[in-house]
């Protein structure tokens, strides 16, 4: 019995076991505190919805992004979009009530796509753009009023309304271009960037960065952002009048200064005749101090289809005649050498996906001949081989393809080098091209201006080290109590 127990105190193993069990404990237990505390917390996300308040229609964009990522890059995603039935705010000015009315629809369907828990604190923005400027100018309190409708009817909503306003041109412009190169990633690695072309209804927009640009020259065109440590000297400009909505009132003005009758217009299809009145199409600040006098109430509008003199009559929508800059695109506006990639969205992409012309490295010769025999189909065939197109969308691409030509070449300047620099988009990613992405990561300071601090080391090379880590120190305990063991077999204690 002595001798067995002697045996048992003089062989230090089980202590050496026990001592490894718990060490072997230990760093597993190490280990898996180290991946729980850094696993990503299971995915919670924020929302924020933007009204755009067009001249030609509404339409709300939900976006999402994950909580805890809030000043993180490039991770806003829009993950619905809602257009509000009818025409833009502006037309309610008559009858302001009925633009709150127009929303509520889509504001219905954002309180089904926002989970319930977010909606106190999901901000909530309208802004509007030329269709309000031109009320704006034109009557105030009009305007005003349409504001106070649209207003209520958003507070009415659960989510956490920011109010609603007219966003200035160079804001229209700018937003675009950060939305733009926010979701091609391109801001936060310091790329190149795209600029942006926006085409709407009442005005358009060209932004972009040009290196012999600092602003000096014409400083209400330059808007400087930094963004992720980069700074961004901007060019913008945004032609009120110039949408193409807008555009098409001035080209028609061109043709109706002496208040004729009838009209046989280049820019629509042979074929087409339509009756139109002489109020509706001077009713808009663009072109009403041009109305005719004496002109009669209606002109009837016939189409000849002809793009070269539908270019003519474009061109003249445009001044060229003066420049006090080194050099201008046109009416007399500054404007850069144009540089880089450029983003074309909203009508630019309706007209020129409509006409299978979104690839622009189809030379532009080959474009002006498919917009030429494009214009000079009779009316009654382009309606019989689009059936499910609307009609008033229908009978303009003609007069938009070309004014877009135009606009495009004579207007900014792009030759038949610089055109295959523009791409056609409608979405980027998923979400659309527009002012609202950009608009709203503004607003919620999602855009650190500096480069946001990434952990030296990646997830699975930080769990790595510190399990290498714990079974070193393990090791070095092993060995430091070598000496111990020695002692307890060269003397065992005796009970
Ligand atoms: N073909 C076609 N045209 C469209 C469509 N949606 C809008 N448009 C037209 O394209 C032009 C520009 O539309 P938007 O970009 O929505 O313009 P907006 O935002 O209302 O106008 P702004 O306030 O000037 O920005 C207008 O003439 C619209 O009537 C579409 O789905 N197809
Ligand atoms: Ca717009």
């Amino acid at each position: 019995m002595s001798a067995q127990r002697e045996m048992k105190e003089k062989n230090p193993w089980p202590v050496t076991i026990i001592i490894i069990v718990i060490g072997v404990i230990a760093i597993v237990a190490l280990v898996t505190v180290a991946v729980l505390q850094n696993m990503p917390l299971s995915q919670k996300y924020k929302y924020g919805i933007v009204l755009d308040a067009g001249s030609s229609h509404t339409a709300l964009y939900i976006y999402e992004w994950p909580a805890e990522k809030d000043n993180n890059t490039g991770r806003v995603e829009q993950t619905h979009s809602c257009k509000v039935k009818g025409p833009g705010i502006s037309s309610y000015a008559s009858d302001p009530w009925k633009a709150g009315e127009s929303l509520k629809e889509c504001m219905k369907e954002a309180e089904m796509k926002v989970p319930g828990k977010r909606h106190h604190e999901t901000p909530l923005y309208l802004g509007a753009t030329a269709g309000m400027r031109l009320l704006n100018m034109e009557n105030g309190s009009a305007s005003d009023q349409v504001f106070q409708a649209v207003e209520g009817a958003l507070q009415k909503f659960p989510f956490s309304f920011q109010g609603a306003r007219i966003l200035s041109g160079q804001e229209e412009g700018a937003f675009g271009w950060v939305t733009v190169n926010y979701l091609d990633d391109r801001l936060k690695q310091g790329l190149e960037t795209t600029g942006a072309l926006d085409l709407g209804g009442a005005s358009t927009q060209i932004s972009f960065v040009s290196s012999n640009y600092n602003g000096s020259e014409s400083p209400s065109n330059s808007v400087t952002f930094r963004l992720y440590g980069n700074n961004y000297n901007l060019y913008t400009h945004s032609f009120l009048c110039y949408g193409k909505d807008q555009a098409m009132k001035l080209m028609l003005a061109q043709q109706t200064k002496s208040g004729p009758e009838t009209i046989l217009d280049p820019c629509f299809h042979p074929g087409y005749n339509e009756t139109k009145s002489y109020s509706d199409l001077y009713n808009s600040p663009c072109v009403s101090n041009r109305k005719p006098q004496g002109a009669p109430a209606t002109f009837t509008h016939m189409g000849r289809g002809n793009f070269q003199q539908c270019q003519e009559v474009v061109k003249k929508v445009f001044d060229f005649t003066s420049c006090k800059y080194s050099q201008c695109s046109f009416n007399g506006v500054f404007q850069p050498l144009l540089q880089g990639p450029f983003g074309a969205f909203s009508a630019y992409y309706f007209v020129m996906n409509f006409l299978n012309l979104t690839n622009t490295s189809i030379p532009l010769d080959a474009v002006r001949q498919k917009i030429k025999d494009y214009c000079a189909t009779p009316w009654k065939q382009v309606m019989a081989q689009h059936p499910d197109v609307k009609v008033n969308y229908l009978q303009e691409y003609c007069f938009g393809a070309t004014y877009i030509l135009t606009l495009l070449t004579e207007g900014y300047n792009f030759t038949s080098e610089s055109y295959s620099n523009i791409k056609f988009i409608k979405k980027i990613k998923g979400s659309d091209a527009g002012w609202t992405l950009g608009y709203m990561l503004n607003l919620t300071n999602m855009i650190p201006a500096e480069a946001p601090d990434t952990p030296p080391l990646p997830h699975a090379g930080y769990v790595s080290i510190v399990t290498l880590m714990a079974i070193l120190l393990f090791i070095l305990f092993l060995v430091s109590l070598r000496p111990l063991w020695r002692r307890c077999s060269k003397h065992p204690r005796i009970i």
